[in-house]
């Protein structure tokens, strides 16, 4: 059998590529108490004021500051209380001169109060006339009051379309009375590890074999994109029965994922499961490593993400390609990894004739981005994933870059980034050719 030849893509072009297609996931209603980490698939605005009223925001006394303007320690003024409110009870009484509402936080500003003074701040006495207080300062107008819209104006837009439902997007969606909200719906992810080396997780070691670390792992990863994960069972490399395993589970599915078997071995049937389906394969060459083989179609509106079997090359293909078609279809802004700039910890003397994404620990210190090589940095490794919270970002056609550089970061678990990455991911300006460094 020849191997076909392939052209390596740079990796923007391939996420670029990508981009190209459109992808839309549909919308479903979901309840409140469902919603976290789904994507609103409306706009929320601000459907009245907050606070909807003027609002006491201490325990005190809603009183018309007027009477206390002369009030001093020597000369304290005394008011009588009308009733007491608690929040969510409304005042019988209007707060006239000499009088005082005893008021609970969160409780409607009653009618003719102007301030509020807190308990602690005044004296209480009780005669046969009724309940008084005493204050002994002056109180300004609008004291202690929290004021209708303060927080949000009624026709406010609060979130748009495309926002991750944090804790916080849910706390405005209760305010509002949503109790059911438009999302767009998971996609629907299959995932299928190929090999006949794999064991499953529960099986002990057998000569020649390796358990399946990729599927979960790549479950994991589009699960925390916002994904629906179906997980088949790993299968061996037969072509005639994977290739009706991938047509049933694209039946299934809206992206399909399959692990390993791209490459260029007798045993790697992907590229040509694709060419039997008739998918459009957008790529099967990236100049990038690890994951250089990573190959991409698309068929009837499915997607097939052919991602390499090596743990660290699958992690990255997964990051830097599944990641935005998830995220695209829900209309988010942000769909791509965060960038980062970071000063490199330590040298990394090995040439990039491709791009290279080395998993890697990205720290903090003093206000610096540190950013060290987080282990073996090779394609098969799984262990440099195990502390990695990010990928260094080093541009081809370099031979080594020396430790201080600066350096961008690709990283998944803050906010993310858009497209283009305005940071010169690419370039190779701030490289330092290990061979000229200075002794
Ligand atoms: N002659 C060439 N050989 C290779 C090339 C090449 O260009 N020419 N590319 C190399 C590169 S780069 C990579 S990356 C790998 C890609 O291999 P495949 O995607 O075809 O994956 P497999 O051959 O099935 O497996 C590779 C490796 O990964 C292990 N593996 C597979 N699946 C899993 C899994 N689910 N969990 C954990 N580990 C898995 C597998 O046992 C192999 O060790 O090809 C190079 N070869
Ligand atoms: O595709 Mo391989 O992971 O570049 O080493
Ligand atoms: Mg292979």
């Amino acid at each position: 059998m020849t191997v076909t030849k392939r052209t390596p893509l740079p990796v923007a072009e391939a996420v670029a590529k990508i981009l190209k297609q459109s992808t839309n996931w549909n919308m479903e209603r979901v309840a409140l108490i469902h919603c976290d980490n789904r994507v609103l698939a409306e706009d929320i605005t601000a459907t009245h004021d907050v606070p909807p009223f003027d609002r006491s925001p201490y325990d005190g006394f809603a009183i018309f500051s007027n009477d206390t303007k002369e009030a001093t320690e020597n000369n304290p003024v005394r008011l009588k209380v009308l009733e007491t409110i608690g929040a969510g009870q409304i005042a019988i009484n209007e707060v006239t001169s000499g009088t005082a509402i005893r008021i609970m936080t969160g409780a409607k500003i009653p009618a003719g109060a102007d301030a509020v003074i807190m308990l602690e701040l005044v004296k209480e006495l009780e005669d046969q006339g009724g309940s008084f207080i005493e204050i002994k300062r002056s109180v300004k107008k609008n004291e202690n009051i929290s004021f209708q819209g303060e927080d949000t104006k009624q026709g406010i837009l609060l979130a748009e379309k495309g926002t991750r439902i944090t804790p916080g997007v849910i706390a405005i969606l209760a305010t509002f009375g949503y109790d059911e909200v438009l999302v767009f719906k998971q996609p629907v992810v299959g995932i299928l590890s190929t090999g006949s080396e794999l064991l499953d997780v529960h099986e002990e070691l057998q000569p020649g074999k390796i358990r399946n670390s990729n599927a979960y792992m790549a479950a994991a990863q589009v699960r925390s994109m916002g994904a629906e994960v179906k997980l088949y069972q790993h299968r061996k490399d037969d072509f005639d029965s994977l290739y009706q395993n991938v047509k049933e589970c694209l039946n299934e599915t809206d992206i399909m994922i399959t692990t390993g078997g791209v490459s260029v071995g007798d045993y790697d049937f992907l590229p040509a499961i694709y060419e039997k389906l008739g998918a459009e394969v957008l790529f099967n060459k990236i100049a990038m490593r690890p994951g250089s083989v990573t190959t991409i179609a698309v068929h009837e509106g499915k997607w097939l993400f052919g991602l390499s079997g090596n743990p660290s090359a699958c992690f990255v293909g997964c990051e830097l390609f599944v990641r935005p078609v998830i995220l695209s279809g829900m209309k988010m802004k942000k769909i791509h990894c965060g960038v980062v700039k970071a000063i490199l910890g330590s040298d990394f003397p090995k040439p990039n004739p491709f791009t290279r994404f080395v998993r890697a620990t990205l720290i903090e210190e003093s206000g610096q981005k540190i950013v060290t090589p987080a282990g073996l940095d090779k394609s098969s490794s799984v262990s440099s994933l195990l502390h990695a919270n990010g990928l260094i970002v080093l541009p081809g056609g370099t031979r080594g870059w020396e430790q201080g550089s600066e350096v961008g970061v690709l990283t998944w678990n803050g906010e993310g980034s858009e497209w283009p990455w305005d940071y010169p991911l690419f370039s190779k300006s701030s490289a330092i050719r290990t061979a000229e460094r200075q002794p």
